[in-house]
């Protein structure tokens, strides 16, 4: 038909003119495709990867030995795998707004415009903040802590998004959904990884725990191996606490937030 033959001339003639994906996006130019896998590359590898593994990496901190050089080992970790991140997903920002239609008319374009701003944001409470033990601190820890953890997971979402609106522009059912598998099982070893980290100081001390308690059984007839208790004397001599040794409980910033508040 006469249209046919329009719209098709129309795409060999003027190739690189945006003006045909208006049409509910479904004619795109190879050079389109190009872009839009570059932009779905890079921002998979910013917030998909370098995010979540910088945000791993600061966790880490807590579980760190006290020896100091392996606590800044994991901040540095932490700084360099966000700038990583913030570099490359400002890249993708820069291509995708000067080579994509900038309509921003689903979720999301408009969710991935909000994380570019909230994203450096982010960053740059990271740059300015106030030294560990300041009165503002603990109002810095929680804005980086809500925005930074809030930025990665949309991010995740957005990735998904993304991968469907590729899916959409390029009616290939075959490739979009093996790239969402492909993201969760990358996204399952994230989270495998966080498990295992959490997890370490547990499994190596399997085998001492165990020693433990057949000392315990050993020496102690009674039974009871934790029947220490430990007196505190107060200023007031007839008032005597007895306090009962508690198992550690793991706790990290938030916790000792919540202990304060
Ligand atoms: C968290 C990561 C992502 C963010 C922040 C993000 C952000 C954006 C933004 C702001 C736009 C609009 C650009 C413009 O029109 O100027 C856009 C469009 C687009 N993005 Fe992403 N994106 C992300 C991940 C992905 C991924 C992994 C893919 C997969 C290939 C993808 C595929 C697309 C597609 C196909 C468009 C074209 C417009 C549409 O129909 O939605 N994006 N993205
Ligand atoms: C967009 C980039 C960034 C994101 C998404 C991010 C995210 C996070 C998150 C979620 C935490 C809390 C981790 C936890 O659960 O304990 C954290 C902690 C931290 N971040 Fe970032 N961060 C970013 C950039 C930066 C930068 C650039 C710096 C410094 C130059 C920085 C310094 C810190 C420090 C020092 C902590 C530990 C705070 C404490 O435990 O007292 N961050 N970050």
């Amino acid at each position: 038909s006469p249209f046919v033959i329009c719209s098709s001339l129309d795409v060999t003639i003027d190739n690189h003119s945006p003006r045909h994906l208006k049409n509910n996006g479904s004619l795109l130019s190879n050079q389109m495709i190009t872009s839009i896998k570059l932009h779905g590359i890079l921002l998979w590898a910013s917030m998909g990867f370098l995010m979540p593994m910088g945000i791993l990496f600061i966790r880490m901190v807590n579980k760190a030995n006290e020896n100091g050089r392996n606590v800044r080992v994991f901040f540095y970790l932490h700084v360099i795998f966000q700038i990583l991140a913030v570099v490359l997903a400002t890249i993708g920002a820069i291509m995708s707004l000067r080579t994509l239609e900038n309509s921003f008319n689903n979720n999301h374009q408009r969710l991935g415009l909000a994380l570019y701003v909230a994203m450096w944001l982010q960053f740059l409470t990271g740059i300015f903040r106030p030294s560990r033990g300041s009165k503002r601190r603990l109002k810095w820890f929680l804005l980086h802590w809500i925005l930074g953890t809030t930025v990665s997971i949309i991010g995740i979402i957005n990735i998904y998004t993304g991968i469907r609106a590729y899916h959409k522009k390029t009616s290939s059912s075959r490739d979009s959904s093996i790239w969402t598998i492909l993201f969760t099982a990358q996204l399952s070893c994230l989270v495998l990884f966080y498990l295992i980290q959490d997890k370490w100081e547990h499994f190596q001390k399997q085998r001492v725990v165990i020693d433990e308690s057949d000392h315990h059984q050993n020496t102690n007839t009674s039974g009871r191996s934790n029947d220490q208790t430990i007196q505190v004397v107060t200023g007031n001599d007839q008032e005597q606490k007895v306090m009962v040794p508690q198992p550690c409980r793991k706790s990290n910033a938030l916790v000792n937030l919540f202990k304060l508040i």
